[in-house]
């Protein structure tokens, strides 16, 4: 029998430490909307929530999730811990904070423990995020996997526009 709920819910979750990260994961949440895909957006922490955070990282594939992307700064546990618990594919993001330029946040990140995955986005790389979790999700939605193959063509078509412009610009 299907499971509507889980059918219409959505498919990827988009957390974040504080809601002080939110101008940096937006980008993220505007590339999930570009590609129609249905997703949350919620402020989970680590460090000030960590009982929401193990709820929500256990709960997550259960409720029909099947990407999270994590964005924090500075020390930034969030998404390795969320890794810890949960079988999902985790995309970190570092939020740049006013020290450290971000550093700290993609270190915390990337360095995680063999058998923990973090697929680390660079340091605000929110946009590459949320466009990794419309790749993974395309490996088994062969529409959707099309519509990332057209958006790779319009990017071939953007960057050949702008060679043409500046060759303009420079030789006349
Ligand atoms: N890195 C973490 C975690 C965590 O990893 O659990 N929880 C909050 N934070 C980060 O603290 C920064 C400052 O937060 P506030 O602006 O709320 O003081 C944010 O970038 C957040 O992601």
């Amino acid at each position: 029998m299907t499971d509507n709920t889980i059918d219409s819910g959505p498919q990827v979750g988009l957390i974040m430490g504080s809601d002080s990260d939110w101008p940096t994961m937006e980008a993220a949440a505007e590339a999930l909307a570009e590609f129609g895909i249905r997703f949350e957006v919620g402020v989970v922490s680590a460090h000030r929530t960590p009982q929401r955070m193990l709820d929500y990282a256990r709960e997550a594939a259960g409720r029909g999730i099947r990407v999270i992307i994590a964005g924090a700064g500075g020390a930034a546990h969030l998404p390795g811990m969320v890794a810890s618990a949960t079988p999902l594919p985790v995309i970190g993001v570092p939020v740049p904070l006013k020290y450290l330029d971000g550093m700290d946040s993609l270190l915390s990140i990337v360095q995680m423990p063999a058998g923990v995955p973090v697929a680390t986005v660079s340091i605000g790389g929110a946009r590459n995020a949320g466009l990794l979790a419309v790749r993974i999700l395309g490996a088994s939605d062969p529409a959707l996997q099309e519509r990332m193959s057209a958006f790779q063509a319009s990017l071939e078509a953007m960057v050949l526009e702008k060679d043409k412009a500046l060759r303009t610009t420079l030789l006349g």
